[in-house]
């Protein structure tokens, strides 16, 4: 970490233990605090996990609303970084990160101040003026309802043990992996069905389930808290479906946004379930392109109150980041409120018979992604101009398309995603391709942005059902002969040389 340049004070989280809507949170009461913003810095713990050329430290956190940098910032840094001729480094001291208080140093630019501090008492702080805790709590504490919250190994166990054990009453034993370890206990803190074994398999949900009652409700973080997993009993809920339902309840069940919700927004990839919601409660509705960073402007400017992303990440407008915890607590008050009648006697209302109810409401998007890992990244790159070049002849797509699958509606509709953002005006291009059907579905292709090897294809795939009947299939079953037509229309195998994708969720 570099001092000087006006730097004046580092916020170190104590033990190192700062999860990223903490530090979002932080900048925002703190840095605005005494007056010097956007001149802070932070240290971070190991771990955040840095992933790729949007996830820079210092770069990210350097915004005065305490959210990811936008694209107009970062462009310019790098511009700067080609100009650099040296930097400068603080040859401080240690200081001692486990004791609470402020270390001043004296440098060749003035007094330097260090500042070990408690976040996770900030951030509880933040939550409680969010939530309701008291019925959070009742729930937490009825024997009927059970839990279980998976942190990984990441930053979201010291927190978890804060809020849900000390706050709310959870048993010390519903906590899994919760303590934070630098190197993750080995494991890789994606909280999804593929890397959240335990979780899964303590769900009901693995391959090898044992005898034991799977707990009502399951939650997981990511490394550095931001994103969730949210599950049921034996029951797995879509990052699309998550937003989508705490969109649909978030005014009855969420003190915070009891006056009513601003407007909601998803990214590009993301099913369009949060559409439906947005249209039956006259909300205003945005679609940005993938990256957090998009949401800010439409918080700064009051036009969102919630939003998501179908890469697991959740959140509001209480900071400028998606949060892992956040979301856990609001599926918490959803539930506690659905059961407020019903703790003492009577039926628990489930995660699923939510889900449930929530898709006989709007209809479901079933939807899944498919990703290719480590892809030759010329391959890649070919695959994308391939579907670009297709786009221009409908007909041609369309022939295509009833070749593979003759039950498959027509597309009707194909581009490259652009974004103009209303605030700014400023305009992002290239986001993702889009081919979109008569029926609502869509197929959506875009290269990673945080891949570190090669590149990886993400493939998107979506279908709308609105028949109450039909809703309750097996999201692959259904979604089969999309599938089908997405393989062969970019003929994935012939660019890429793989049979299967690395990862599907
Ligand atoms: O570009 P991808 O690999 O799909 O990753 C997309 C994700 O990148 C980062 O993690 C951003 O913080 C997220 O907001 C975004 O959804």
């Amino acid at each position: 970490m570099a001092a000087g340049n006006g730097v004046r004070r580092v916020w170190v989280g104590q033990n190192g233990l700062l999860s990223t809507p903490a530090v979002s949170a932080v900048i925002r009461e703190r840095v605005g605090v005494d007056g010097s913003r956007a001149t802070g810095a932070f240290i971070l713990t190991a771990s955040h996990n840095p992933g790729g050329p949007n996830e820079d430290f210092g770069i990210k956190y350097n915004m005065e609303n305490g959210g990811p940098a936008p694209e107009g910032i970062t462009d310019q840094i790098y511009e700067n970084t080609k100009t650099i001729k040296e930097y400068l480094t603080a040859d401080l001291p240690d200081v001692d990160i486990t004791a609470i208080g402020v270390t001043s140093f004296s440098g060749h630019d003035g007094q330097f101040d260090v500042e070990v501090f408690d976040s996770a008492s900030d951030y509880v702080k933040l939550m409680k003026s969010i939530f309701d805790f008291e019925s959070i709590q009742k729930l937490l504490t009825s024997p009927k309802f059970t839990f279980c919250y998976d942190a990984l190994h990441g930053v979201a166990g010291a927190y978890a043990k804060r809020i849900f054990v000390e706050e709310l009453g959870a048993q010390e034993s519903s906590l899994l992996n919760c303590v934070p370890k630098e190197d993750f206990g080995g494991g890789h803190p994606d909280p999804n069905l593929t890397y959240a074994k335990e979780l899964v398999s303590r769900m009901g949900l693995g391959k090898s389930n044992s005898e034991v009652e799977p707990p009502e409700f399951g939650a997981a973080a990511d490394g550095d808290a931001d994103r969730n997993m949210i599950l049921g009993k034996r029951f797995f809920v879509t990052p699309s479906d998550s937003v989508s339902i705490i969109a649909a309840n978030a005014v009855e069940a969420i003190p915070y946004f009891s006056a009513g919700l601003k407007g909601v927004a998803r990214s590009m990839p993301t099913s369009s379930g949060l559409d439906v919601v947005a249209k039956n409660l006259n909300l205003k509705f945005f679609e940005v392109p993938t990256g957090w960073k998009f949401f800010g402007n439409l918080m700064d400017a009051g036009l969102c109150s919630i939003c998501g992303e179908e890469s697991f990440g959740t959140g509001s407008d209480h900071i400028r980041e998606k949060d892992g915890i956040w979301a856990v607590l609001a599926w918490l008050s959803i539930l506690a409120y659905k059961n407020k009648e019903n703790l003492g006697g009577g039926e628990l209302v489930t995660v699923e018979d939510i889900v449930r109810n929530h898709w006989a409401t709007y209809g479901r998007h079933y939807y899944t992604r498919y990703d290719y890992e480590n892809v030759d990244a010329g391959a890649a790159k070919e695959l994308m101009a391939y579907l670009v070049k297709l786009q221009s002849s409908l007909s041609e797509v369309n022939e295509i398309v009833s070749g593979i699958r003759s039950d498959v509606s027509k597309v009707v509709h194909a581009d490259e995603f652009e974004y103009k953002d209303p605030i700014d005006g400023s305009i992002s291009k290239h986001q993702g391709i889009r081919y979109l059907f008569e029926d609502g579905s869509r197929l959506i292709f875009r290269l990673s942005g945080t891949g570190s090897e090669g590149a990886t294809i993400r493939l998107y795939i979506e279908q709308y059902e609105k028949d109450p009947s039909k809703t309750g299939r097996d999201s692959q079953d259904a979604l089969a002969p999309l599938v089908a037509v997405a393989l062969g229309l970019s003929k994935m195998q012939q660019f890429t040389a793989r049979s299967a994708p690395t990862v599907i969720t």
